[in-house]
C-alpha cells in the first residue's frame, strides 16, 4: 500500500535554501523611520488568487476603498489578460475616477500582442505605471521557458523597446516602467542584476524616465533576512540607483512575509508591494494592513488610515469572498480580547492607569484599539481561563458594581464553577444573573419581612422581623448604627458569634432609577471562612439590613445546623405569620 508521509530525513528532498552572504551587511543596524511607497495589488495578484475572480462591481468597490484609505499607486488588473479588467481600466481612466494623486499600474508578459493591448487599455490615463515581468530564476529558464540567461536578458530588451516605442506614441501620458525579474529570490543575484539593468537601460533610464524595479519572492523559500540580504547587495550595486525605485514583493509562503518585508526597507527598499489582509497566491501576498500597523506602533506614520479597520475588513471579505482570521493582526474580532485571567487583571489596571496624554501603555495591547476605530466592548470576556480581574472588570464596566477585592476572589470561584460546568464563555448579564442569584436573592434559613428603628438609650436600636425555618420571629439588638445594631440582634438572638468585617455602600444607577447596593462581609465563629453578602433596595438601611440577612444565610449555607440547634434554644416571641 502506497503510503504519504513524511520522511524521516527531509534534506533527501529539499536543499536548504542559498544564502548570499554579506559581510559588510548595513541593515541590521538600521530603523525603521519612514513609510514606503505603498502599492496595492489586491486588484490584480489578490485577484488572481481567487476563486471566483472579482466582477465589475466588486472590483468598483474594492478600488474605491483603496483609494479611500490613502494608496497612492494601484495595481487595477492584468488587461490584456481579461476583458473585465480591460474595461475596468478603461471605465476608471473615462469617468476620471483616478484621483490626480493616485497613479494606476496594469500588468503584462513580455509578448508583443499582450503589450500593444495593455498600452491600448491606458490611452489617456495622465499617469500610468506599465508592468512588465519574465521569470528569471534557474528553475523557471530552464523548465518553464527553455531559455538561456542570453536568451532571457534579449527577451527582455526586445520588449522593453518595444514598449517604450508604443508608449512613446502617446505623449500626453506619463509613462512609467515597472520590471520584476519574477522569482527574484531564487535567482543568482548576477542574473537578477543583469535582467534589471537590460530593461533599465532598455527604457532608456534618466532623471525624467525612472524606473520601478521590483523583486518579489515569488515564492517565499528562505528566511527574511536572507531577503535582506539580497535586497541590499542589489540596492548597493543597481546602476543609477538615484533614479531607481526599489520595490520589494514578498510573498507568504514561510509565513514570514511581513518580516521579510520590514528587513528589505532596512536594507534598501523604498516602496512594498501587497495586499489587505494578506490576500494573494497561494499563502498570500504580504499584508500591507499589518505591515502599515506595526509601523504605526512603533510611532512611525504609515501614510495610509485604517481608523474603521472593521468597514475595511468588511469591504475586502465582501469583494474577495475569503473570511479574515479572528486573531488576525490588528483587525481580527478577537484580537482586542483577553480571555485569560492574568491577562484581565493587567489590561483592567492598564486602562486605569493610563493617561490621555502619555505614551501608550496597556499591558497586552500593542494598539490603543480606539486608534482603528475598534471600542473597549469585548477587550474583556470571561470563560474558564478568566479571573477575578476580568469579571470585576465587566461588572464595573458594565453594570457599575464595584466590588471589594476580597468579594472578587469569593464571587470568581462562583464564576469558575459556572464557566467550567457550561464550557462557554459567560457573558456580562449572566455574571449579573449569577451575582443577582449568589447575594442577592440569596434564599436560605432566614427571611426578610421588614424591619424597624428605634432609640436606644443613645444607641441605634432595631427590631427585625424574620422567619427562621418557616417561623416568624422578632429579634431585637442595637449598636452605633442600624448594621451594628441589626448584627447585634443576629448575634445575640441566635446566639451565635457574629462579626462585620466590612461594609461598602453604592448607588447603582441614577436619578430616579438610583437603588443602594450594600456589602457586606461578615465572619462567625465555628464557620470557616468569611462571607459576603449583599443587599439592593432604594432605601439604604434597608439595603444594609438585607446585606448582613445575605451575608448570614450565605454563612449558614456552609453550616445549617448552626442556626437550627440555636433557634430550639432561642426564646424570643413568636408574632403571627
Ligand atoms: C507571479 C505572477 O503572479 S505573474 C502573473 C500571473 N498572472 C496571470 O497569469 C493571470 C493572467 N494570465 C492569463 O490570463 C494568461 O496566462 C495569459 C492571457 C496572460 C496568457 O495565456 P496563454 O497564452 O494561454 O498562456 P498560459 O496561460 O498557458 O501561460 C503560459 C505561457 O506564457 C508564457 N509566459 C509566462 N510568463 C511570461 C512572461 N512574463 N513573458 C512572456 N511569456 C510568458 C509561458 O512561457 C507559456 O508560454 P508557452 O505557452 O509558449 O509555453
Ligand atoms: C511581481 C510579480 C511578477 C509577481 O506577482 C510575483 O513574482 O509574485
Amino acid at each position: 500500500m502506497a503510503t504519504m508521509t513524511m520522511i524521516s530525513n527531509p534534506a533527501t528532498k529539499y536543499r536548504p535554501a542559498p544564502i548570499a552572504g554579506l559581510p559588510d551587511r548595513q541593515w541590521p543596524n538600521r530603523r525603521l523611520q519612514q513609510a514606503p511607497i505603498w502599492l496595492s495589488t489586491d486588484l490584480r495578484d489578490g485577484n488572481q488568487a481567487l476563486f471566483e475572480p472579482m466582477n465589475l462591481a466588486r472590483k468598483q468597490r474594492l478600488y474605491q476603498q483603496l483609494v479611500q484609505i490613502g494608496f497612492k499607486e494601484i495595481e487595477l488588473g492584468f488587461p490584456a489578460a481579461s476583458q473585465i479588467d480591460y474595461d475596468f481600466v478603461r471605465g476608471l481612466i473615462a469617468t476620471h475616477q483616478i484621483p490626480t494623486d493616485v497613479t494606476p499600474m496594469v500588468m503584462t508578459q513580455m509578448r508583443e500582442d499582450l503589450i500593444a493591448r495593455t498600452v491600448e487599455s491606458l490611452v489617456g490615463a495622465k499617469r500610468a505605471i506599465v508592468h512588465l515581468y519574465n521569470a528569471t530564476a534557474p528553475l523557471w529558464r530552464e523548465v518553464v521557458f527553455g531559455m538561456s540567461v542570453e536568451q532571457v536578458m534579449q527577451l527582455i530588451e526586445h520588449h522593453v523597446r518595444y514598449l517604450r516605442r508604443l508608449t512613446d506614441a502617446h505623449p500626453e501620458t506619463e509613462w512609467i516602467l515597472q520590471y520584476s525579474p519574477e522569482t527574484f529570490s531564487a535567482t543568482e543575484l548576477g542574473v537578477a542584476l543583469r535582467a534589471c539593468h537590460t530593461a533599465m537601460h532598455a527604457w532608456g533610464i534618466s532623471e525624467k524616465r525612472k524606473v520601478i524595479i521590483n523583486l518579489p519572492t515569488t515564492v517565499e523559500a528562505s528566511m527574511p533576512n536572507v531577503f535582506a540580504d539580497q535586497i541590499e547587495w542589489m540596492s548597493s550595486h543597481l546602476t543609477h540607483r538615484q533614479h531607481v525605485i526599489l520595490s520589494v514583493h514578498p510573498h507568504n509562503d514561510r509565513g514570514t512575509s511581513v518580516a521579510a518585508a520590514e528587513l528589505a526597507m532596512l536594507a534598501g527598499a523604498q516602496r512594498v508591494e501587497g495586499c489587505l489582509f494578506g490576500n494573494g497566491e497561494r499563502c498570500g501576498n504580504v499584508d500591507i494592513v499589518t505591515l502599515a500597523l506595526n509601523m504605526y506602533t512603533q510611532g512611525v506614520h504609515p501614510g495610509l488610515d485604517f481608523s474603521d479597520i472593521n468597514a475595511v475588513a468588511r469591504v475586502a471579505e465582501e469583494c474577495t469572498q475569503l473570511p479574515i482570521h479572528p486573531r488576525h493582526p490588528y483587525a481580527g474580532d478577537l484580537v482586542y480580547t483577553a480571555f485569560s485571567g492574568s491577562h484581565q487583571d493587567a489590561i483592567k489596571k492598564g486602562f486605569a492607569a493610563q493617561r490621555p496624554d502619555a505614551p501608550w501603555a496597556v499591558p497586552y495591547l500593542p494598539i490603543d484599539p480606539a486608534d482603528l476605530g475598534r471600542s473597549y466592548d469585548s477587550v474583556i470576556r470571561v470563560n474558564s481561563q478568566s479571573g477575578k480581574g476580568g469579571i470585576a472588570f465587566l461588572m464595573e464596566r458594565d453594570k457599575g458594581l464595584v466590588m471589594p477585592r476580597r468579594m472578587q476572589v469569593e464571587f470568581s470561584a462562583v464564576v469558575q464553577r459556572l464557566s467550567d460546568a457550561s464550557e462557554a464563555e459567560v457573558t456580562v448579564d449572566q455574571l449579573w444573573q449569577l451575582f443577582d442569584h449568589t447575594y442577592l436573592g440569596v434564599t436560605g434559613l432566614l427571611q426578610y419581612h421588614g424591619h424597624q428603628l428605634f432609640d436606644s438609650e443613645g444607641e441605634q436600636g432595631v427590631t427585625l422581623d424574620l422567619s427562621v425555618q418557616g417561623q416568624r420571629r422578632q429579634i431585637q439588638g442595637s449598636g452605633n448604627g442600624p448594621i451594628a445594631a441589626t448584627v447585634t440582634a443576629l448575634a445575640e438572638g441566635f446566639g451565635l458569634a457574629l462579626r462585620l468585617d466590612s461594609f461598602e455602600e453604592r448607588a447603582l444607577g441614577s436619578g430616579a432609577d438610583a437603588t443602594a447596593l450594600a456589602l457586606v462581609e461578615l465572619a462567625c465563629g465555628g464557620v470557616t471562612g468569611a462571607r459576603f453578602g449583599a443587599g439592593r433596595h432604594v432605601n439604604t438601611v434597608t439595603a444594609s439590613v438585607l446585606a448582613v440577612l445575605s451575608g448570614l444565610n450565605r454563612l449558614l449555607q456552609a453550616q445549617p445546623e448552626l442556626l437550627s440547634d440555636r433557634v430550639a434554644e432561642s426564646g424570643h416571641a413568636a408574632v403571627p405569620a
